[in-house]
């Protein structure tokens, strides 16, 4: 059943929403006594003293102020893990997964999280967390955030609910989502099954990447950016809230929803976007321009144009480029890519890159098209062609990153991934 919700739009905007009329007070963030009885709360995900420009935070109107919970308790990490991993070496191997399976028994969102890969270090704020969630079931009486970065969700089977402080928003295949650093949420399905990639950025919270002399419009749109509309519950009960902090997992009571928020204002909300939004632009003479094109999302790493994610789609689309290999190059680069499928086929690989599946091409190891690929698209008329049934994404970041214990020994690796480049041939005739 799909949901109806209503979103405010526009990235980054300073949104102002109640829930109840008057409950945001006018004029001022504090004042003495908040409409309702609510508790004023500052959220903040930038320093104080952060340029105005990269300023982020949100004041919440509550029922009860966040401090009203119980003492935190460490609990099992299960499979997720957090930069820098150090529980195994760094291969520069090329890696490929096949999808991580829904689980038999009964498995909510944070149960059944599975960390790939990782780099940088949470506590440095740097880098990034790469996850696959897989559940049957929705997060019942159980809260979460993360201290550790903001959570990019890439829906890739399924719909959920994403229930937030600042409100509700609704994700499937197609559709991004991204939850900022700390704020409270919990996964609800609206699917039997739900499984889809997070990129959890320890780093600078994303923004939209420049254009260039593409000039004002295109590529991702601000206008397209949905976030949601305050809406609380008032609700009490034994209930759990589970932290994950400076890489490990802790759990703590909480006797109420802290879905409580009856109005706030700020521009540090969670958003969705919709990536058939995406306007896609590339060549219309000739040649493979990089896949920085297709920059959705980007988290900066302080050195300019290098980033600590880039969060890259690959839509459908037309190809007309003229006398020119026109899959993706075969290619070293110094940037790690991280690989996902969310539908369809990836034209650099048509066999083993399925959807739900994933691959790992690492700072400066050789990747490219499969055998057959290149011999297909060497010898193809170069008609105008219409991508149709694809949608691949790429986490791309400056830093190494390390795959999990996990990823490296668990069922999903394929053993013989770089078998698919085994058939390349010497042609030379020289
Ligand atoms: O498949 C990849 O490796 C990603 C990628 C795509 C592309 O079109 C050009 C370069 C590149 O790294
Ligand atoms: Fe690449």
């Amino acid at each position: 059943m799909a949901l109806d919700l209503e979103y405010m739009t526009g990235f980054g905007n300073e949104f102002e929403t109640e829930a109840l009329p008057g409950a945001l007070p006018k004029g001022q963030f504090s004042p003495q006594k908040v409409k309702y009885d609510l508790y004023a709360e500052q959220f903040n995900v930038t320093a104080f003293t952060a340029p105005r420009s990269d300023n982020r935070r949100n004041w919440f109107y509550r029922i009860r102020p966040s401090v009203v919970q119980g003492e935190y308790e460490a609990i099992d990490n299960g499979l997720i893990r957090t930069a820098p991993i150090t529980e195994i070496i760094t291969p520069p191997t090329m890696l490929r997964w096949d999808p991580v399976a829904i689980p038999e028994v009964k498995t909510d969102f944070i149960d059944g999280l599975v960390t790939m890969a990782a780099n940088g270090s949470a506590n440095g704020q740097t880098g990034i967390g790469i996850h696959i969630y897989v559940a049957n079931s929705s997060m019942e009486g159980r809260y979460f955030y993360n201290a550790d970065g903001e959570m990019l969700f890439v829906p890739q089977d399924g719909e959920i609910v994403l229930h937030t402080e600042c409100g509700k928003l609704a994700i499937k295949a197609g559709e991004i989502a991204v939850i900022p650093r700390g704020i409270k949420f919990s996964v609800e399905l609206l699917t039997e099954t739900a499984r889809g990639y997070i990129c959890e950025n320890y780093g600078h919270s994303y923004v939209l990447a420049e254009r260039g002399p593409v000039g004002a419009n295109g590529y991702a749109n601000d206008r397209d950016f949905q976030y949601p509309v305050a809406a609380f519950e008032d609700k009490e009960g034994d209930f759990e809230l589970v932290a994950k902090f400076n890489g490990n997992m802790f759990r703590c009571d909480i006797g109420h929803s802290p879905f409580d928020v009856v109005a706030w204002t700020g521009n540090s909300a969670p958003y969705k976007y919709d990536l058939a939004r995406f306007n896609v632009i590339n060549t219309v003479s000739f040649d493979h321009p990089d896949p920085s094109i297709f920059t959705v999302l980007t988290s900066p790493s302080g050195t300019p144009g290098v980033a600590n994610i880039d969060f890259v789609v690959f839509p459908p689309r037309w190809m007309v480029a003229e006398n020119t290999f026109r899959p993706p190059y075969y290619h070293r680069n110094i940037m790690s890519e991280f690989m996902g499928l969310i539908e369809g086929v990836y034209d650099a690989k048509e066999h083993g890159f399925v959807p739900g599946g994933s691959s790992l091409h690492n700072c400066m190891s050789p990747h490219g098209p499969e055998a057959e690929v290149f011999e297909k698209a060497s010898n193809a008329e170069l008609a105008p062609q219409r991508y149709e049934n694809t949608l691949a994404f790429m986490f791309e970041s400056r830093y190494i990153i390390s795959p999990t214990k996990y990823a490296l020994e668990g069922t999903e690796r394929q053993p013989n991934y770089s078998a698919c480049w085994k058939g390349i041939e010497k042609k030379f005739k020289g």
